[in-house]
């Protein structure tokens, strides 16, 4: 019998060898969420828009179809109407969550990059949801300064997506914590990292996860500790923590 730490090593090459960045590991068994559940009830403006992001260079980015349909729920499910999305590539979760609002619900989108978020844009507009969204150009986190600075954002927001610099994701929490409402939800994506927090300290790890991995371990762990929130880790996508605030 393999050792843990053979075991360990085991599941994370194997990893590596299926064929789509969900954590499951089967391509059959992903494949089969995807055809039965997801892609039948996907809606044509996110389809058209998975397709264009799929043609552009850095594509494992974007937010898996899941993980989308998964948002688009979640949203529905504790009627969001004020929500904030740091990290917005070519917006296939800005679109979800934009779908998933009432007419009159918003959401402050920021990003670094404002040429990858215009590709997804006519998509957007098209779909008919654009004027929900309030594009902010730039890091994100003097944003999230400033907002606490004025004072009136407070407990404002019923939603929060995180899907940015991992290394920046306890600074965001810690004004995170304050600008989502009590009853409200958090969701960092990412947090299980290509399946690298159990992988052993010398396994083979391409450069950036293996960089981003401590960032990671280190935010799964505060947010376990953390007696301001409820939490829920899924192994969606690339593994998502919910987070509910408690007081
Ligand atoms: C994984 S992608 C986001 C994927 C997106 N949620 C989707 O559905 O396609 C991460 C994004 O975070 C952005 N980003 C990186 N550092 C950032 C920062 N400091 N502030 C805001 N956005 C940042 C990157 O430009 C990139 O577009």
């Amino acid at each position: 019998m393999a050792n843990n730490g053979e075991n360990q090593q085991n599941q994370a090459g194997r990893h590596q060898e299926v064929g789509h960045k969900s954590l499951l590991q089967s391509d059959a068994l992903y494949q089969y969420i995807l055809e039965t559940s997801v892609y039948p009830r996907e809606p044509e403006s996110m389809k058209e828009l998975r397709e264009l992001t799929a043609k552009h260079p850095w594509n494992i980015m974007t937010t898996s179809a899941d993980e989308g349909q998964f948002l688009n729920m979640l949203l529905k499910l504790i009627n969001a109407k004020n929500t904030m999305e740091i990290g917005v590539y070519t917006g296939y979760s800005l679109l979800a969550t934009a779908l998933a609002l009432p007419e009159d619900g918003k959401i402050l989108a920021m990003d670094i990059n404002r040429e990858n978020y215009e590709l997804g844009l006519p998509v957007i507009q098209k779909a008919g949801v654009a004027h929900k969204i309030d594009f902010r150009e730039g890091p994100a986190l003097p944003v999230l300064d400033q907002m606490i600075q004025d004072g009136k954002y407070h407990g404002s927001f019923d939603f929060i997506f995180v899907d940015a610099d991992k290394d920046n994701y306890l600074n965001y929490h810690k004004r995170l914590i304050e600008l989502v409402k009590v009853g409200g939800v958090i969701g960092y994506d990412n947090t299980l990292w290509n399946g690298s927090v159990v992988a052993p300290p010398d396994a083979p790890l391409r450069k950036y996860v293996r960089y981003y991995r401590d960032f990671v371990l280190e935010l799964n762990k505060a947010l376990a500790a953390d007696p301001r929130i409820e939490i829920c880790m899924l192994p969606v996508g690339d593994g998502i923590t919910i987070c509910r605030r408690l007081n």
